[in-house]
């Protein structure tokens, strides 16, 4: 498989504090790749160093390889360009995300406007197959349906319709299913997979649910205290976990804490236990 996304020795400082120490990965198109951690290892702080998205008082180094292209050398307009329509994000809370004001059709639309230029009566079709694809329409929710009136996992696949309405060859997706209910959870998770086979799409999938992460990755990234200790597929990870951190983490889910943690696993980090070159 060709790299679809090579991060290559990324950081990121809050001022002088590091948040994220030199980390390096790949994710190819189709794959799927998690990021694990405790709360506070610096998960979304690496999702959104990618998407450009971090506060100001951070900065980020390093090369993010993405489509053959360092995006991180890319100037603000160019990455606003490929920033939804060539790598979409999906968050855990869709109401932060959607106007809960207006219509779930017109803000699909609003994305494909803002990336494409399709006319207004092939905008309505689109944002129509768009709903009819995520199950939607099957649930009887429309167009013209407000956030307001939906359930959480439907309002995920509202955000799940926007993030593909321009197939994206790289989708982040923050917790995204954390909120839901189990059940919904794997419907939610079982439609991204389909998508992401459809489209040929890598997933970059941070989440602390390590049995998500068993049965959507194809691959998992540790991280501890903004350090990558371990990388591995998940099949060899689970089976065989080499740093202790990583092992301390499956040993907190075996005992039904899916949760990340209030204090710090009381593991050194070392990173040259786990992660190979
Ligand atoms: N605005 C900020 N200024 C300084 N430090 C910050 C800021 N935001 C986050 N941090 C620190 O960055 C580190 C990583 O936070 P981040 O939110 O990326 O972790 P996370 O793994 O996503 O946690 P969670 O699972 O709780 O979402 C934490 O130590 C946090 O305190």
């Amino acid at each position: 498989m060709t790299d679809l996304l090579s991060v290559r020795e990324l950081s990121v400082l809050a001022g002088a504090k590091p948040i994220l120490h030199p980390l390096s990965f790949t994710v190819s198109a189709g794959e799927t790749v998690a990021v694990t951690g405790e709360s506070g290892s610096g998960k979304s702080t690496l999702a959104r160093a990618l998407m450009r998205l971090l506060p100001d008082g951070f900065k980020t180094s390093g090369q993010i390889i993405f489509e053959g292209q360092d995006l991180a050398a890319l100037p603000e307009r160019d990455f606003r360009d490929l920033r939804g329509r060539r790598i979409a994000m999906v968050f855990q809370e869709p109401m932060t995300a959607l106007n809960p004001i207006r219509r779930i059709g017109k803000q699909i639309g609003d994305t494909l406007k803002l990336h494409g230029a399709l006319s207004s009566p092939d905008i309505a079709t689109h944002v129509q197959q768009l709903l009819d694809r995520v199950g939607l329409s099957h649930a009887g929710v429309s167009a013209q349906s407000y956030p307001h009136a939906l359930s959480g996992g439907q309002r995920q696949r509202v955000l799940l319709a926007m993030a593909i309405a321009c197939k994206p060859a790289l989708l982040i997706a923050d917790e995204f299913t954390t909120a839901l209910d189990s059940r919904t959870q794997a419907e939610v998770m079982d439609l991204v997979q389909e998508l992401a086979v459809e489209h040929e799409m890598g997933i970059l999938m941070i989440s602390h649910d390590l049995g998500v992460i068993r049965r959507q990755a194809q691959r998992v990234l540790v991280l501890q205290q903004g350090h990558l200790v371990e990388s591995n597929e998940t099949e060899q990870l689970f089976d065989t976990p080499r740093h202790p951190y990583t092992r301390a983490l499956l040993g907190m889910s075996l005992h039904g804490t899916n949760h990340p943690p209030l204090t710090r696993i009381p593991v050194p980090v070392d990173v040259s236990e786990g992660v190979q070159p």
